[in-house]
Order: structure tokens, then sequence, then C-alpha cells
């Protein structure tokens, strides 16, 4: 089966889901000799459809790993999914600790809803809590190893077509491992479930965080309002021009320094053929 679209669809708060996704994308249809299409679904816009896939598509689909899985919020709409026998690579990525079964159940979505994965990538990516844990990654070294595997994607569809047999990955198989739980430092879980962002006098109300909120949670009349629940992606925070939003809450605070002191060497990538 001759490849004839090349797809990067992902779903990335805070930009580095999107940069690793495209490097696969480009390196593939670079390979092929074609263009890529995105879809991004970051937006709740972009989970009203999706695009219609056919067999002769390849699809780099990209989520962050949240607590070791693919992020649960995005379930519903992957549920919807409909691959049409495109060809597949799930790429997920991670904040330095590590990706658990999030590869696994993103592929397993994916074989679920009609793809064929056939190559595979967990990168890292600057964790979305913190400016300092795995800081600046994609780097350029992480993003030369997402167009090798994107290569190494468009070798194997261009030696066996979509008939590829699915990528083996890393991680427990279904039912996989339940979400990772924060602890601690009496080992007891810290539920960062209900905490949301404060916002400080700097807002000047410019509502860029209302426009970037992945779950259309922030209110436009009063930006310092969350109306809608909050998933702690980070988009807000990070992406706040004049560095308006931050958290206090305790045990987020905690469980952010935790991961920051014990996961401070750089984590691998890794590559799944
Ligand atoms: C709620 C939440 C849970 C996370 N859980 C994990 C995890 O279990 N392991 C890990 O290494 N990183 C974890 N991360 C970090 C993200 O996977 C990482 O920063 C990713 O690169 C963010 O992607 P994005 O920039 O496309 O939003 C988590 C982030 C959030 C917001």
């Amino acid at each position: 089966m001759k490849i004839e679209r090349v797809w990067a669809m992902y779903w990335s708060a805070t930009g580095t889901t999107e940069k690793v996704v495209r490097a696969v994308a480009e390196a593939l249809a670079g390979k092929l000799g074609l263009e890529v299409e995105t879809y991004d679904f970051t937006l709740p816009a972009g989970r009203q459809g999706q695009p219609e896939f056919r067999d002769t598509d390849a699809v780099v689909y990209g989520t962050p790993t949240y607590a070791g899985r693919v992020p649960n919020v995005l379930l519903k709409y992957l549920d919807t999914l409909a691959g049409h026998g495109a060809a597949a690579v799930p790429v997920v990525t991670y904040g330095n600790r590590n990706f658990d079964d999030s590869l696994v159940e993103l592929r397993d979505i994916l074989a679920d809803h009609g793809f064929r994965p056939l190559a595979a990538g967990a990168f890292v990516g600057e964790h979305s809590f913190s400016t300092t844990l795995a800081a600046g990654r994609p780097d350029a070294e992480d993003l030369a190893l997402a167009r090798q595997l994107g290569e190494r994607a468009a070798e194997k569809l261009a030696a066996a077509g979509t008939d590829c047999p699915e990528v083996e990955v890393e991680g427990t198989p279904k039912p996989y491992r339940g979400y990772y739980q924060p602890r601690d430092r009496a080992g007891a879980p810290v539920n960062i479930l209900k905490v949301k962002p404060l916002t400080s006098e700097a807002c000047d109300k410019c509502e860029l965080c209302v426009k970037v909120c992945p779950m259309g949670s922030i209110s436009a009349e009063d930006p310092a309002q969350y109306v809608g629940i909050c998933i702690k992606c980070g988009a807000c925070v990070k992406k706040c021009p004049v560095g308006a939003k931050y958290y206090d809450d305790a045990g987020y605070l905690y469980h952010k320094t935790e991961l920051e002191e014990g996961y401070a060497r750089r984590g691998e990538d890794r590559v799944f053929l």
C-alpha cells in the first residue's frame, strides 16, 4: 500500500509533544516525498471532530504521559478515532520521571480503533510542572532521534507496506498499572486533583490563558476564575506573558520539588521499531 498522506496529530498543552510529533512526521514525510498535514486536538474546538483517515495515510500520533498513562481526560475523544487501516506511529512525551504504561496504552488505543502501529517512541519533554526538570527538552539531540524514528518508520513502510507487524513497546500490557500516585514525605497519597493555579496582581487580563486552556476552563470575564476542571497541564502558567499564574498548594509544590530533586538525571528517549 503506497502512503499518500502523512499526518502530525497531537495533544500538547505546553508544546513539547507537538515538537516531537512534528519532527517525526516531517522526517517520515520527507523520506516519502510528501508534505505533513497537521491536526492539533489540544483545544476543545480541536476535539469536535477529526480527520477522515484512509489506509493510504501514515499518522504520527502524540500525547504526553500523565500519571504514567495517556491523559484520562482524552480517553473519550480517543474512543471516537477511526483509523480505517492507516499506519500509525504512537509517540508519547514524559517529564523525565518515566512513561510507565502511556506508550503501550496509546499503541493499544490506536490498534483498537483501526490503525496499524508500526513504530513508536517515548521522548523527554520539559515537565509541565517545572522549568528546571528536563528544561528545554526536547532539545537538538531528542529531535535528531525523533527524525531518525520518522525515517526508520518510512523505511519500514516502504519495505512492508501497512502489513508490518504491530510494534512491541515497553510497558505493562492491558489492563496496565494504575495511575501513578504522588506521595508526601510520610508516604501518604497527595491528592492534587482539585488544585488550580492562582492569579497574581500582575495579570492584565490579556486573556491568553483563556485561549490556551485545553479544558476551556478559564473565564474570559475574569481570568482569575477557573469555571471548569484544571488538569495541571501548565499551559496557563507557562504561557502567561507576565508570569501571573502560580500554584500555592502545599501538596502540589511538594510533589514538584520531589520530582525536580529525584529525577534530575538526564532521562532517556526510547524508540521502538
Ligand atoms: C498531570 C500531569 C501528570 C504527569 N505525569 C507524568 C508522569 O507520570 N511521568 C513523567 O515523566 N512526566 C509526567 N508529566 C509531565 C509531562 O508528561 C511532560 O512534561 C510532557 O512533555 C508535557 O507535554 P506537552 O508539553 O505536550 O504538554 C505529567 C504532567 C502533568 C501535567
